[in-house]
């Protein structure tokens, strides 16, 4: 039975459970040993005699693999404690690739907002293999004209043919799920995030097939943080090559009917947009895009809602709170127009994106010299802005280590501290076209999730995050969910 406040105790507890975004650990002897590596500073490049800017300072950690390793142990830990070192902008040479780290919503904003035209698109080192020219891949002009006439996928026509279909599906999905025993969370949303998946981007009935392409997605997203990048047997970087093949097969194979039918999904969208002066997207750039528009769709809602159970399973009086307002509403059915009524589930869902950003990085590459906050970057190197890490800082938080929804009130509104002090959709060109898309599904499967079933999460279980792609927990987030009477 779900509880009401939460007491000193509980308030504690609370406070240690987001530590592990905070503090490196030593809790295992691979964290010790990490730890004790030496610093090994070392200068990226001599600014340009007379320019007035100052080198970008970084710490080297160890040979070959640089600071790589800990980053797949500690995420933002280290990445904060990076930045305490060194300021805003330093770097580093993980898994070979020299990239300076960019941290803070200032320095953010010099990247994102682009205005020197400095900061092309850095995705390629780790996922042009696996996912090739996807809309997040491409750069300034062949960006925009993609971007513009990917927009007809996502008018509000569109989206409310999306949500009629998308709202049954998980209703009926969530309504079946197994009570009173443990359930892994993580795999369950994921199963029900690529069914939706398979009807609103395609109107097609994944079922038959449904394992095999998302083990094919899975593949995909896994391979470009491997350590080894190539295609040895057994490897990650491998099985993102066979998944690619997987994907594409499916997606051409399906190609001829959906260019012949106009319908409503986005398959459909992609093969008949057409800009003012006729221009269309080839069938090579629709399957790119698909594959591309399916990955950052299915990852993220998957992660954000798994978050979000996580978190009110932890948090009884605010599954109480949020339930309240979902059986509040009048009745009828759920249209965009009621969800985007549903404002204390919004502020928990932007509160859980605060605490773990599905995508934690957003990746550049400089095409030319610039700067950042005065610090000198050299053309060709990849620059990372750690969004996630903006959302940690004390600086334009209170207590960010605190689950604490009600920071998005409209009195408190403390995202509002910067521009850019809450960017889990990123900004600038490339900000998440989905944006939209994906808080309204993360919405509705917490919705039916709150309507069916009450859970709590015991005090002593705190998520194992991986950090080797996006975030997700390691164990799949096992639950006990207990059906409503
Ligand atoms: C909670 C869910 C989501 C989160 C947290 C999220 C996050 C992000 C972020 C941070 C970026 C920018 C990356 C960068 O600048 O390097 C991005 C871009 C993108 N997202 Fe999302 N996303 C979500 C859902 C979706 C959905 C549902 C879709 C599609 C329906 C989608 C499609 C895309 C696309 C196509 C881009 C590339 C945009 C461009 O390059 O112009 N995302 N997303």
């Amino acid at each position: 039975m779900v509880t009401a406040q939460p007491t000193p105790d509980s308030a504690r507890r609370l406070a240690r459970e987001n530590r592990r975004f905070f503090e490196i650990p030593s809790s295992t002897l691979l964290d010790r040993l990490l730890r004790l590596a030496p610093e090994r500073s070392k200068v990226l490049a001599e600014p340009p005699p007379g320019s007035g800017l100052r080198p970008v300072v970084g710490d080297m950690a160890l040979p070959f693999v640089g600071n790589g390793l800990a980053f797949l142990r500690w995420g933002p830990a280290l990445q904060l404690d990076l930045y305490r070192r060194f300021g805003p902008v330093s770097w580093c040479k993980p898994l070979g690739n020299t990239t300076v780290f960019v941290t803070g919503p200032e320095a953010t904003q010099v990247v994102v907002s682009n205005k020197d035209k400095a900061f092309g698109q850095g995705w390629d080192y780790y996922i042009e293999r696996f996912f090739p020219r996807g809309l997040l891949l491409l750069q300034f002009d062949e960006h925009m004209f993609h971007r513009r006439l990917m927009q007809h996928a996502f008018t509000r026509d569109r989206l409310d043919w999306y949500f009629a279909e998308l709202t049954t599906l998980a209703d009926t999905a969530i309504a079946r799920w197994p009570a009173d025993r443990e359930l892994q969370l993580y795999p369950t949303i994921k199963s029900l995030t690529l069914e939706i998946a398979g009807e609103i981007f395609m109107a097609a009935d994944v079922g038959p097939e449904r394992d095999r392409l998302n083990d094919a997605f899975v593949a995909c997203t896994r391979a470009p943080l491997s350590v080894i990048r190539f295609p040895i047997p057994g490897g990650h970087w491998r099985a993102g090559i066979k998944g690619r093949k997987v994907l594409e097969e499916y997606f051409y194979r399906m190609l001829p009917s959906k260019r012949e039918s106009v319908e409503g999904d986005f398959f459909s969208a992609l093969c008949h947009a057409e800009t003012e002066d006729g221009e269309r997207f080839s069938d090579e750039d629709v399957v790119d895009h698909m594959i591309f528009l399916i990955m950052a769709a299915h990852d993220t809602s998957t992660i954000t809602a798994t978050t979000v159970a996580y978190y009110l399973g932890k948090h009884p009086e605010w599954q109480d709170r949020v339930r309240a307002e979902v059986l509040a509403r009048p009745a009828g059915p759920l249209d965009i127009a009621a969800l985007e009524q549903l404002k204390t589930l919004e502020m928990v869902i932007k509160e859980c994106l605060r605490l773990v950003a599905p995508v934690p990085g957003l990746v550049r590459k400089t095409v030319k010299d610039t700067e950042i906050l005065g610090q000198y970057i050299p053309a060709g190197v990849t620059v990372a802005v750690d969004n996630w890490v903006n959302h940690l800082l004390p600086e334009y938080w209170t207590e960010p280590e605190q689950f604490d929804p009600d920071r998005f009130s409209d009195e408190r509104r403390e995202d509002k501290s910067h521009r850019y002090a809450w960017v889990p959709f990123g900004a600038g060109a490339h900000k998440c076209i989905g944006m939209h898309f994906g808080m309204l599904e993360v919405k509705t499967i917490l919705d039916a999730m709150l309507r069916n079933y009450e859970w709590t999460i015991p005090a002593d279980y705190e998520m194992p995050w991986s950090y080797s792609s996006m975030p997700f927990p390691r164990d799949g987030a096992p639950v006990v969910l207990h059906r409503r009477g």
